[in-house]
Order: C-alpha cells, then sequence, then structure tokens
C-alpha cells in the first residue's frame, strides 16, 4: 500500500500510511482505535481507497478474510459451511467437498464436521471461520483479532491453525495479543493514530525495547511497543 489515508468526516482513520507486506505471517499492532480495522478493511475492498493505492503482487490475488466477529451460519454443519464458503469463493460445487477435506484434516477438525456451528465452543467456531476462509486456496489471508476473548487453550488451537497454512502466501493478523505476534510472526507493523509508526522483523522491533526495566513490567515485545507507541524509554 502507497500512501493511503482515509478519513471518516474529517478525521484521519489512516495517515499516509505505505507498507510493503509479507510474504509469509505479518503481524499489525495498535492501541485501540489506532485504525487497525480501517487499514484491513481497506486492503479486502471493503473500504474504497480515494487517497492512495493499495496493489497486490499478483494482481489477480485471491484474499481470504476473517472479521473480527465472523459470523457463520449456525444452522450450518462444519463440513457444509466449509463446502458453502468455497463455494461463494468461485469453487466449482463438485470441488469443494475435497477442498473442505484438505481443511478439515488440516486444522484438526474431523470431531466437529458433523456439527451444527452453533454448537461449537467459541474456539472451534473461529476455527472453523478461518478453515473456511482459506478452502478456496487464497494467495492472502488476513485475520482481524483472531484470538481475542479465548482462553489459552483455544489460542493455542488458533494459533496451531494459522502455523499449518502453508499454502497462503501471506497472512496478515491484527491483533492486540502480543504474544500471538511473538508466536506467529516475522514481520510486524505497528500502527498509532493513523499512522505507521515502525515496520521490520520482530528481532528488530524488541532492539527497541529499553534497556532499563527490561522484563521487569511485562515481555521484551511489550516494552518495545509501549516506547514506540508512547514513546516510553
Ligand atoms: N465508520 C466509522 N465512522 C466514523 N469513525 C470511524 C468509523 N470506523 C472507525 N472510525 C474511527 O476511526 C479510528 C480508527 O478505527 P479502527 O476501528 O480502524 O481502529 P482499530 O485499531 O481497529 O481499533 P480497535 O483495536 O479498537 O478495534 C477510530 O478513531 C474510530 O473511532
Amino acid at each position: 500500500m502507497e500512501n493511503v489515508t482515509v478519513s471518516y468526516r474529517r478525521r484521519k482513520a489512516l495517515d499516509d500510511v505505505s507498507w510493503s507486506i509479507g510474504p509469509g505471517r505479518v503481524g499489525l499492532v495498535g492501541p485501540n482505535g489506532a485504525g487497525k480495522s480501517t487499514l484491513i478493511h481497506c486492503l479486502v475492498g471493503l473500504l474504497r481507497v480515494r487517497s492512495g493505492r493499495i496493489e497486490f503482487a499478483n494482481s489477480g490475488a485471491s484474499v481470504g478474510f476473517v472479521p473480527q466477529k465472523p459470523e457463520l451460519p449456525g444452522q450450518l454443519r462444519v463440513r457444509e459451511t466449509i463446502e458453502y464458503c468455497a463455494w461463494l469463493r468461485g469453487v466449482p460445487r463438485k470441488a469443494t467437498g475435497a477442498l473442505a477435506d484438505d481443511v478439515i484434516e488440516s486444522f484438526a477438525l474431523e470431531e466437529f464436521a458433523t456439527s451444527k456451528v452453533r454448537a461449537l465452543s467459541g474456539g472451534q467456531r473461529q476455527r472453523v471461520a478461518i478453515a473456511a476462509a482459506v478452502a478456496h486456496r487464497p494467495e492472502v489471508l488476513i485475520l482481524d483479532e483472531p484470538t481475542a476473548g479465548l482462553d489459552p487453550t483455544q489460542r493455542l488451537a488458533v494459533r496451531r491453525c494459522i502455523k499449518e497454512l502453508d499454502s497462503v502466501d501471506c497472512v496478515l493478523i491484527a491483533t492486540h495479543l502480543v504474544e500471538d505476534i511473538e508466536h506467529l510472526c516475522s514481520d510486524v507493523g505497528v500502527l498509532n493514530r493513523g499512522r505507521l509508526e515502525f515496520t521490520g522483523s520482530v528481532d528488530e522491533l524488541l532492539a527497541r525495547a529499553p534497556a532499563a526495566d527490561a522484563g521487569v513490567h511485562g515481555s521484551a515485545f511489550e516494552e518495545a511497543y509501549d516506547a514506540i507507541v508512547n514513546g516510553n524509554s
């Protein structure tokens, strides 16, 4: 993305953001209201970019998206849901079954495959939402807060699924949880008040942690993040 600015009324939610994202798993962090969802909505086409531009390396790239609160049809069974989502993304009906079986296996969803979505726990539902978003084999996957509100065991299960996404060239993960970034991402962008204040590898971000107090109040990642967002050093 290049020089992307988005305003709601006159207030800038994204302010001249330029970022070359991926390949690999890339994190997007920032405080509440920093503009993370706005940036994601621009990438997936839910918001029209009127100032600046967004381009994918492969111009016909298919993009999968799991929003902050994925809405899945509760009355459908897990396998049907995944097939239905693949079909919605243009997969021919006769090919959806095999693709659903593939993701059900790689996400270890076999035991829920015939359960109705409304009977699933939050973590199970999130895994199904990710499986449904990748069944059509997109090159890019965008996840908005994929582990929010989950208990530690469910969080681990969701992270395991994200790590299984070998076929996806680039996964962008917006999250409040620094552990998600530490465990999943090689690169990270820090958004603050609409401005991209840091982009680089997780190691480069860690190098921003102030030496004093290291590890006393939080992890090195949290200290580095705080130094960037609040100028604390
Ligand atoms: N539809 C809208 N109309 C007006 N202002 C909006 C709208 N959507 C977002 N905003 C404002 O734009 C700014 C960025 O919001 P955004 O939701 O992108 O941030 P965020 O980083 O995703 O926040 P959070 O972490 O709380 O989800 C905020 O100040 C928000 O109040």
